[in-house]
């Protein structure tokens, strides 16, 4: 039965097992691991003197020029007690905690930690103002205007009178409109950008089933493009079953 089962084994440093060098606590090292020899050294086939001589040290060199052979594994197993270590573990912890809570200031910590928070609101604002922006058809109407304000070479003049439709596209429902109803309070927008396109998109025929496959191209003789319109390919089904959907139904 080993004093210390393998699995219990303890890091320890030369400065420690150099304590154990008496009759009652005595370690020696060998080959980097520390056997505890006080029941064994009185016991010791070459007599308990060389052991109590080499107590607390390392008798590594020593013990490999005494023994006329390799000592039995069964004893080495049964007093080893542990391992060296240049620096214990914890204390290799404590030292790196030390050396963290040194360097880390608490000032330029929350200091920096303020900086980011700015930053990031400030991030936050501008995104919201580009939102805005971007959102606000009076703006976009000044942008327009703005255009339209530039000094013209003779090329852009054609270009001008579309640019011009667009302006009033835009300020159209300010005018009074063409039903009769009155047109939008001065200087807001009644129709949105959301509300022209959506009438865009009902303006848009939608093709029948029918008509759709009247204006498939013709499926090649042969080749490539036969393979791939031939429904071999991720749709599963032939380019006349493949109905395209435009517009609402
Ligand atoms: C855990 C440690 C040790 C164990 C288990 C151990 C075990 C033994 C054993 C089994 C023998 C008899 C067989 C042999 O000679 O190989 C022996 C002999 C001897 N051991 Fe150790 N030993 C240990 C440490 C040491 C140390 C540290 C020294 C010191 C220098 C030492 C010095 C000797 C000497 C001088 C002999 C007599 C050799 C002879 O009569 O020819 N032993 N030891």
């Amino acid at each position: 039965m080993p004093l210390v089962m393998p699995a219990l084994r303890k890091p320890y440093t030369v400065e420690e097992v150099m304590k154990h060098n008496t009759p009652s606590s005595l370690w020696v090292i060998m080959n980097r691991k520390v056997y505890d020899v006080t029941a064994f050294h009185k016991k010791h086939p070459g007599g308990p003197g060389v052991l109590l001589q080499m107590g607390g040290k390392d008798a590594t060199a020593a013990a490999a020029a005494a023994h006329k052979s390799i000592l039995p594994a069964n004893l080495m197993w049964e007093f080893c007690v542990g391992y060296i270590v240049r620096v214990k573990p914890q204390e290799e912890e404590k030292k790196v905690t030390k050396a963290n809570s040194a360097s880390s200031d608490p000032a330029p910590k929350a200091q920096v930690k303020k900086q980011k928070k700015a930053a990031a609101a400030e991030e936050q604002q501008a995104d919201a103002a580009d939102r805005e922006k971007r959102r606000s058809p009076p703006a976009f109407v000044a942008d327009v205007e703005k255009i339209l304000s530039r000094p013209v070479t003779a090329s852009q003049m054609r270009s001008q009178d579309s640019m011009e439709k667009l302006k009033s596209k835009a300020q159209g429902d300010m005018m009074p409109h063409s039903d009769g109803s009155p047109p939008a309070e001065d200087g807001k927008l009644e129709r949105t950008f959301t509300t022209i396109m959506e009438e865009m998109e009902s303006e848009l025929v939608a093709l029948s089933d029918e008509e759709a496959v009247k204006k498939e191209p013709a499926v090649p003789s042969g080749g490539l493009l036969c393979f791939l319109n031939s429904g071999c390919w991720s749709t599963g089904t032939t380019p006349n079953q493949r109905v395209p959907v435009i517009g609402k139904a």
